[in-house]
């Protein structure tokens, strides 16, 4: 992408505010000439005191009284004015920020689910916090400073060549070097790309950091050995690799422009002394000369600012790419006129579906020719080894993703056509990783259903083995999570996000390891209760303790994608195939767990997939 694409971007951002970002560049300018105003008393001042030397009591005090005045009112203008634009600029910059969080936090909302498992969560975070908060330094900060630096230097300059062209010509040569300098730093290929890599490091530091803390029981386990320690060494060492290696690109350039920079006025010195020699009895041009060398250094500030305007600019163009790559992701197509089904029987007709892998235009195909149908009140169970696609058909059936070829309808709708909304009423859905917002345990399950009465929360906790344990908390169904040490195990927050989805009472339910951290007693109590509340609706279950899903009226065997057998437990048994092997197998499990008396009649937790093995 070229600089003037990337800026084209940060540009049409800012122009959303044209008329305050205008003012705010206006009141910069207005406050660069402003601070030019004081030289210009300087100036006079010393020319009165030189034309008096001889005679010190003929000086027209009243004169450079006025001047004093002057520069001072003029000194006063400009912090008024660099204060009015500041603040123009500011209003702008958060005005911006908060319509481009809300844009960013709507898209996001659009976007199919499947986006939020690809990318993680602190990545988008970071997007909507560090990202965002970017654009801000360069609106109300950049924008403004750039102005000023590039209109300083000019209104500077030019007042010096009026002055007197031949010194101001001369000061043109340490700044085109100064400039030539930046350009060498930040505009050419190997600069960008330089500084490029080191920004990635810095974030690849952050993130691997981060893990690094969070994995912090894995690595006392495993000590150096552990991944998450590995990465975050391997971060740090590329951090200083590429600092070093910036270092050393910068290293020359940068002291360069720096001491050329600050001092301007070494360079001035010689000429003016040349001139002079040349034309003694001019006392003008000797003023002229002080002035200069009084004003060079103030010409240093801004141009030592655009230096790092320049680096600071990349920072944020980094940042504004990362923003459009979020509003690039596709949102779910709605449909024009929203269909709603009026029988809830899903039906996955021929679907194949491939993941598109992260960064690259390639798939993985997961799923292949999957056909079957779920009845509407009764319960479809999907078991098999572990990665052979079960969770996959469930989010299918949310429209995390798109489907590639085949059609999943609801009650003979194509989920395309029902719209999010009304797919969102129709299905309730319990993850296997719970999410629980930092709120009441009440709150929390009423988010299924704001209009229930609190009875029906606590009936709904009551069959999700919940109740007992919200009863025994401080403030019961009160108790915010996550307040005042209050968290809850796995299986404490999966059974509220069964009473959550319950509470919902959509027709179809999907249950996607929703007991799996749950311990046999309760599993066998959540069982029995849903049971009963699940009668006629249409169960979509995935779950690797087979005898969780004995009663189911259909069981699919999925394996690398495909559905390889369907039918009753008992069917399936007789079938003598993959199922067979499964139960078998997880059977042997429970009674080398529990021991030959099997006090629990619910066999113990053994994947699946390692079942299968
Ligand atoms: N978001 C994703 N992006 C890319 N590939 C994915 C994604 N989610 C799952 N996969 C891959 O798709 C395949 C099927 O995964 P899926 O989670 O559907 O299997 P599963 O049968 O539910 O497994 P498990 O029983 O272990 O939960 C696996 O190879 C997995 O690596």
């Amino acid at each position: 992408m070229s600089a003037k694409s990337e800026m084209s971007g940060l540009i049409k951002i800012a122009s959303e505010k044209k008329g305050l970002l205008t003012a705010a560049s206006l009141f910069s300018i207005l406050s660069s000439l402003l601070q030019i105003a004081p030289f210009i008393a300087v100036y006079n001042i010393i020319e009165e005191l030189l034309r008096h030397a001889q005679q010190p009591a003929s000086i027209d005090k009243e004169y450079i009284l006025y001047w004093g005045i002057f520069a001072l009112i003029a000194l006063i203008a400009a912090l008024l004015t660099l204060y009015i634009g500041v603040m123009c600029s500011h209003i702008a910059a958060f005005s911006i920020l908060y319509k481009l969080r809300v844009r960013l936090a709507e898209h996001v909302a659009k976007v199919p689910m499947g986006y939020h498992t690809k990318t993680a969560t602190g990545e988008l975070k970071k997007i909507i916090e560090v990202s965002v908060e970017k654009i801000e330094k360069f609106i109300a900060h950049q924008l403004p400073d750039t102005v000023c630096a590039v209109i300083m230097p000019i209104l500077l300059l030019s007042y010096l060549f009026w002055l007197d062209w031949r010194l101001a010509l001369v000061l043109l040569i340490p700044i085109g070097i100064g400039f030539w300098l930046q350009f060498r730093m930040f505009g050419n290929v190997m600069g960008q790309t330089a500084y490029r890599e080191f920004q990635h490091a810095v974030e690849e530091m952050n993130a691997t950091g981060v893990e690094y803390v969070r994995g912090m029981p894995a690595v006392k386990v495993f000590g150096i050995t552990a991944d998450s320690f590995l990465t975050f060494k391997q971060a740090v060492t590329r951090y200083r690799d590429i600092s070093l290696h910036i270092t050393d690109l910068f290293k020359t350039p940068y002291s360069l422009f720096s001491v050329i920079v600050s001092s301007l006025f070494t360079f001035i010195i010689p000429i003016g002394i040349l001139l002079l020699s040349g034309n003694s009895g001019n006392q003008s041009f000797a003023i002229t000369f002080i002035l200069f060398l009084i004003i060079a250094p103030s010409l240093s500030t801004p141009l030592l600012n655009l230096m790092y305007l320049g680096g600071g600019l990349r920072e944020i163009v980094e940042g504004n790419k990362r923003i459009e790559a979020v509003f690039a992701e596709p949102v779910v197509t709605e449909p024009v006129v929203p269909q709603v089904p009026v029988s809830y029987d899903i039906a996955f007709q021929h679907v194949s579906f491939a993941y598109e892998r992260k960064g690259s235009k390639d798939f993985k195909s997961v799923l292949q020719d999957i056909h079957f149908v779920a009845k509407a009140g009764e319960m479809t169970a999907l078991v098999g080894p572990s990665g052979g696609g079960k969770s996959t058909i469930a989010n299918l059936l949310l429209r995390f993703w798109d489907v590639q070829e085949g059609e999943i309808t609801i009650g003979g709708v194509p989920i395309r056509e029902m719209g999010t909304n009304t797919l969102m009423e129709t299905v309730s859905f319990v993850f296997q990783d719970v999410h629980l917002f930092y709120d009441t345990i009440e709150a929390n399950i009423r988010m299924g259903n704001m209009t229930v009465s609190k009875e029906a929360v606590i009936e709904v906790s009551k069959t999700a083995c919940c109740h007992e344990f919200i009863e025994k908390l401080e403030h019961g169904y009160d108790t915010k999570i996550g307040e005042g040490g209050t968290y809850l195990s796995g299986g404490e927050a999966q059974r509220i996000a069964i009473a959550r989805a319950l509470l919902k009472n959509a027709p179809i339910l999907v249950l996607d390891e929703a007991t799996a951290y749950a311990d046999a007693e309760n599993e066998k109590k959540i069982q029995q209760g849903l049971i009963e509340l699940v009668k006629g609706k249409t169960v979509l279950i995935i779950a690797h303790r087979l005898s969780t899903i004995r009663a189911a009226e259909q069981i699919l065997v999925v394996k690398q994608g495909e559905i390889v057998e369907h039918g009753t437990h008992d069917e399936l048994r007789a079938e003598n195939g993959l199922y067979e092997q499964m139960w078998q197998a997880h059977q042997s499990a429970s009674s080398w767990r529990l021991g030959a008396e099997n006090i629990i009649s619910s066999p113990q937790v053994i994947p699946a997939g390692e079942a299968s093995r």
